[in-house]
């Protein structure tokens, strides 16, 4: 069994000016896993994936990869490693076959029929003889990983790969992920969406602010996550707040958008509606608000535009 980790960043740090954009940050990949980096915008995750490409240099920090640091390996220290930063670029009057042709040149060569196999595994084989300008964007994404592979990474560093993707974009990058994770591909990628890392990811690390909010597998999160809230509208919101005053398992509160948020165990607020409908108060919609896990992501990056779903505690006419 191979020990080396992937990717074992130590104390890592980047200020630009006053900013500390990455703050004492370690992230540990392991060989043959799919890491997420998440966290919102700005949170640092780009600025720390360019530290590992060797793109800016950390003020303070190491960054190993596959043992070797740029410190004492040089360029080396990406042998085994392809990705790409934000989105990558091709000539758009070639063909997503001379493209990679091209690509392929540059670095020397490639086995006999590696080409062909890249562009079937990320299924862009049928269209590979179409010029790029003609690409959408998903198919440009999907070119990407085709240009990475061709290199036959150990490692694939992925920065947001399903961002700006329409949804069948997105359904067939993170299919795309998952299948290379099944070729035994260690995978790091950076994220700002929660259902993605939770899809996709064995560990993640969120990060906020240049600093980690939380590290750890998905498992570990799930157990961190809060009950799940749901929007309710009735009939009659006054009597369905006075109703839920000796329910001490839920939270019923008035979201400032006028409608209540119901939070707690899936059984206690069944139990809950169930007993405005015996008390002859309509029930006009209860839909989810986001997922438990989708909270606790704007909790640990205490995201102020996401408040008034998500931090029951700050609601007006809270009921407990
Ligand atoms: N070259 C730079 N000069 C000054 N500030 C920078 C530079 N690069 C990044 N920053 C700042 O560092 C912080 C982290 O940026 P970074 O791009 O790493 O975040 P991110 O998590 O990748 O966000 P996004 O999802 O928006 O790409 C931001 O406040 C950004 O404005």
């Amino acid at each position: 069994m191979n020990d080396i980790l992937a990717v074992d960043a130590q104390g890592v740090t980047k200020t630009y000016g006053s900013l500390r954009a990455v703050d004492d940050i370690s992230v540990r990949v392991a060989a043959g896993e799919v890491y997420g980096v998440l966290g919102p915008n700005g949170a640092g995750k780009t600025t720390f994936l360019r530290m590992l490409f060797g793109l800016i240099r950390p003020d303070a920090g190491t960054i190993r990869v596959f043992g070797k640091t740029w410190e004492d390996s040089g360029v080396r220290v990406l042998d085994g490693v392809a990705g790409f930063i934000e989105s990558p670029r091709f000539y758009p009057y070639l063909t997503g076959r001379q493209n990679l042709e091209g690509l392929a040149l540059l670095d020397g060569g490639t086995p006999t029929g590696l080409l062909e196999e890249v562009l079937d595994v990320v299924e862009m084989s049928e269209r590979a003889d179409q010029k790029v300008g003609g690409y959408s964007y998903g198919m440009r994404q999907r070119l990407g990983v085709a240009a990475s592979l061709l290199r036959e990474p150990r490692l694939l560093v992925l920065d947001e790969p399903a961002n700006g993707l329409d949804p069948a974009g997105i359904r067939d990058m993170r299919a795309l992920v998952k299948r290379l994770a099944g070729r035994g591909l260690t995978v790091l990628l950076s994220s700002h969406d929660m259902e993605e890392v939770e899809e996709i990811c064995d560990n993640v690390t969120i990060m906020t602010r240049g600093t980690v909010a939380f590290h750890g597998t998905i498992a570990q999160l799930r157990t961190m996550a809060p009950d799940p809230g749901h929007v309710l509208a009735t009939t009659d919101d006054v009597r369905a707040l006075k109703l839920a005053e000796n329910r001490f398992a839920i939270t019923v509160a008035r979201d400032p958008g006028a409608a209540l948020i119901v939070t707690g165990p899936p059984t206690e607020v069944s139990s809950y509606v169930g007993s405005l409908v015996s008390a002859d108060i309509g029930l006009l919609a209860l839909t989810p608000t986001r997922t438990p896990l989708e909270a606790l992501f704007f909790m640990l990056t205490d995201d102020p535009t996401h408040q008034s779903l998500d931090r029951p505690a700050q609601l007006q006419d809270t009921l407990r």
